[in-house]
């Protein structure tokens, strides 16, 4: 049986003063939780916005659920997506939470008020708060319930753990997997955790400069990724673009991290460089 595709982009570009996205070309898989992975600036939120037609495209077709974005009707599109967005809007800071969630849910038909309460309570948020008042981790965990209650068909996620305490980022896993139960659902999370797409996901997509590096099946990825720390600081962003598979780099009190997806070349391109290897997880 052929797979259902849930987002497709073909030739997608988009031109920036200092910044070009694509060509992108992309099928992500309907039913699977698919992990976008890459550095700072490499275009994970630009595409988010594009599937949204919260951008556009100069050049190429984007498809989401089976629908053209940008071709006209996207109300009905857009109450079949959940989408948390990377960063919060400081003009909605003296809006009180409960104020904001009556608002969204008008927009959305399935929103499931059972739900949404549940998630308040599991992750213990007290939405008489205003916004702007709430914890970076409540606001985050507010956000991702209302990007949840209408149970989305699709659901962006934008670095969604950033700010939850560990508590929160394993309750937050809970509720993901409850929500794929059902297996029609799809999920695409931009992330730098690799204990995230450990857990989550079933393809990871690596993103760099704005183009897609490829698309790989997590299980037979995983086995070749590791966490490296060598000795020597001040060379992460250098690390990052020579390290073989490196995805992340940061310095880590006198060594740097590297997340790598090439183990073996990695260690092999450390010691050839001199860079000794203090500690691998
Ligand atoms: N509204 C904008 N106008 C112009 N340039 C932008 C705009 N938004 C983002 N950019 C640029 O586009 C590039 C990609 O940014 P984007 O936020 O998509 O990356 P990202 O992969 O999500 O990064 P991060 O991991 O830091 O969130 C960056 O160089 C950024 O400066």
């Amino acid at each position: 049986m052929e797979e259902k595709v849930a987002i497709s982009m073909a030739g997608v570009e988009q031109n920036r003063p200092h910044f070009k996205l694509g060509p992108l070309d992309l099928e992500v898989p309907a039913g699977y939780v698919t992990a976008l992975v890459g550095p700072n600036g490499s275009g994970k939120s630009s595409t988010f916005r594009l599937l949204l037609d919260l951008a556009k495209p100069e050049k190429g077709t984007v498809t989401v659920l089976g629908k053209r974005v940008g071709g006209g009707d996207d109300v009905e599109l857009k109450r079949r997506i959940g989408y948390l967005p990377e960063n919060t809007n400081s003009f909605e800071d003296s809006l009180k939470a409960e104020d904001k969630a009556a608002f969204v849910r008008q927009w959305y038909p399935d929103w499931d008020v059972n739900y949404y309460r549940e998630l308040l309570r599991l992750f213990e948020i007290d939405s008489s708060l205003k916004l702007g008042k709430m914890s970076k981790g409540m606001r985050r965990k507010f956000e991702l319930a209302l990007a949840l209650a209408h149970r989305p068909e699709l659901l962006l996620l934008d670095e969604p753990s950033s700010g939850l305490d560990p508590i929160a980022w394993k309750k937050m896993i809970g509720v993901l997997h409850r929500h794929m139960e059902r297996g029609d659902r799809t999920i695409l999370i931009a992330t730098h955790i690799v204990e995230e797409v450990r857990r989550l996901a079933d393809y990871i997509v690596f993103m760099d400069y704005g183009r897609v590096l490829g698309m790989y099946e997590k299980d037979e990825l995983l086995s070749s990724w590791s966490v490296l720390f060598v000795q020597g600081e001040g060379r992460p962003e250098w690390l990052l673009r020579t390290v073989p598979g490196a995805i992340r780099t940061e310095e880590a009190g006198g060594s740097v991290r590297i997340v790598t997806s090439r183990a073996q070349q990695a260690e092999r391109w450390c010691e050839s460089e001199g860079y000794r290897i203090v500690a691998r997880k």
